[in-house]
């Protein structure tokens, strides 16, 4: 087996030595060399046109060679008259890889590439060649050669490939195809289904048959239920909630939370309006205003520098009454501190903090010769001992019932959460000692311009029999500014008419 194997690969490279050297002396002669042809027998051609990549060349060599002859009878003929002068036009071309695109050439492929089937097809004959044979024949109307070429090309291949998968197993293939086309059409079928309704997981939930808790936690709940619907049917009552959103503003609050533009605003409505948005507490400033700076408060007393005078922790230390005070009352982290800061626009002076319970004495603030503004400790809850709480609240009664230049107490009211009972309580104190006090609702900003109006004439329609209190009630916020102005004006008028 060796011995033939070397023998036809020594065959193989005997006939590409002998075609380059055919190709050379064509090229370097330029002369006729007919008969060279007989050389390559056709067996070895068919060896040639197995291994592949030589194929094209031989079809090539086998056009040229066929061609050439009648070239060569032409060109003797013409010696032998004396006519011949050199190549022409019409003349095959001496390059092989020229000569395949002359119509000579495409030709002698067309009826090569039969041949070729033949060795492709392991020697069996192919009857579908009619391809390339209307494609060699189409090759004479002298348009288009490239394409053609390639058309013959591929034909070729395409006959070679058949052939090939003929050769594997068709009938498997073709069957194999079909199926799989089937399952891809029942899987698309499948797939459009649900993607126009999408599937709806349902959750299941198990319940335990020997778990009772959960039976009588649903009894528990309905039960519940059914007894509190029956108790509102019965009485009629509403929840606080319902009651609270029930309330009807009189038009005159409704108008004071829109000109000072109490409750939550938009900050594009405060820029719209002209505030200065960045600036602290913006609302408390002229709009339209290009300086940077705060304005200049209308009020003078409220122009003068506060300053720290007193703080009592005994009612024995409470400094002597010697001018006008108007005191900050209220439950703990109301925003009592944040208050005189903001009416005074000297941010920090009184200590504040999100921590309830951080003012623990009564400190006395000097706002000029004339008046003190007092900031009491809060009661309600507080991050402190319930002794030193009971301590503070007993010194705040006594100082609300019986200080003698208290003109005015502030009693602070969160705007969201509304009146508790303490609040109650010193109100009561501050009635019975006939102590001059006005509720003001603070943090307006963080609940809705509506809900502002209602707190306020909640608080106004439940405290409209007590004698010591002072209408209207006001409405600020510390943060946004709102409703300090109005706050101060009537402040200053306490301020500027009261005497010891
Ligand atoms: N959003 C908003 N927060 C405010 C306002 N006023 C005060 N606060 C905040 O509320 C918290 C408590 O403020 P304080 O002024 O310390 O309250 P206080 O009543 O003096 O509290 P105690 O001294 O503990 O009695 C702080 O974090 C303030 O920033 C307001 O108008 N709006
Ligand atoms: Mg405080």
């Amino acid at each position: 087996m060796s011995i033939t194997l070397n023998k036809k690969l020594h065959g193989e490279n005997v006939v590409k030595k002998r075609v380059k050297s055919r190709v050379r002396s064509k090229k370097d002669s330029g002369t006729d060399q007919e008969g060279s042809e007989s050389e390559v027998s056709v067996k070895e051609k068919f060896e040639l046109v197995a291994s592949g990549r030589k194929r094209k060349r031989i079809y090539a060599e086998e056009g040229v060679s066929e061609t050439r002859k009648l070239a060569s009878k032409k060109r003797h003929t013409q010696v032998k008259s004396g006519s011949f002068k050199g190549r022409k036009n019409n003349d095959p071309p001496r390059s092989i890889w020229i000569a395949t695109r002359s119509e000579d050439g495409y030709k002698e492929t067309g009826s090569l590439s039969r041949k070729v089937k033949h060795a492709a097809g392991s020697g069996e004959p192919v009857s579908g060649s009619s391809k390339s044979k209307k494609a060699s024949r189409l090759d004479y109307d002298g348009n288009g050669l490239l394409k053609k070429q390639t058309k013959s090309k591929s034909s070729l291949s395409k006959s070679v490939d058949e052939d090939q998968s003929k050769y594997v197993d068709t009938s498997s293939s073709s069957s194999a195809k079909k199926s799989i086309r089937k399952k891809k059409g029942i899987a698309h079928s499948n797939s459009e289904v649900p993607d126009d309704q999408p599937k709806k997981k349902k959750r299941v939930i198990r319940l335990d048959p020997y778990d009772t808790s959960n039976k009588r936690l649903d009894d528990g709940i309905t039960e519940s239920t059914k007894q509190k619907k029956k108790e509102v049917e019965e009485d009629g009552k509403f929840s606080k909630n319902a009651q609270f959103r029930a309330i009807q503003p009189s038009p005159s609050i409704l108008s004071f939370v829109e000109d000072n533009l109490l409750g939550r605003r938009r900050l594009i409505e405060l820029k719209r309006k002209g505030y200065n948005i960045e600036l602290s507490a913006p609302l408390d400033n002229v709009p339209f205003s290009t300086s940077p700076e705060r304005e200049r408060i209308e009020e003078n007393i409220f122009r003068n520098k506060l300053e720290f005078f007193a703080a009592a922790k005994l009612s024995s230390s409470i400094p002597a009454p010697d001018i006008p005070e108007i005191a900050f009352a209220g439950r703990s982290n109301v925003g009592k501190s944040s208050l005189l800061n903001s009416l005074t626009r000297q941010w920090g002076v009184a200590r504040t903090s999100d921590k309830p319970g951080l003012t623990q004495t009564i400190n006395f603030f000097k706002l000029g010769p004339k008046l003190y503004l007092v900031d009491l400790p809060g009661y309600g809850f507080a991050y402190a001992k319930e002794e030193v709480k009971d301590a503070w609240e007993e010194l705040v009664m006594e100082y609300v019932s019986t200080r003698v230049g208290l003109k005015r107490v502030c009693l602070l009211i969160d705007t969201k959460w509304g009146m508790k009972p303490r609040d109650n309580e010193l109100i009561h104190l501050m009635e019975r000692s006939q102590t001059k006090y006005q509720i003001v609702l603070t943090k307006t900003d963080l609940v809705f311009p509506i809900d502002v109006a209602r707190r306020a004439m909640q608080i106004e329609e439940s405290l409209k029999a007590n004698k010591s209190m002072v209408q209207p009630v006001m409405m600020v916020s510390s943060k946004s500014g709102a409703g300090i102005r109005s706050l101060r004006t009537v402040l200053s008028k306490i301020a500027r008419f009261a005497k010891i």
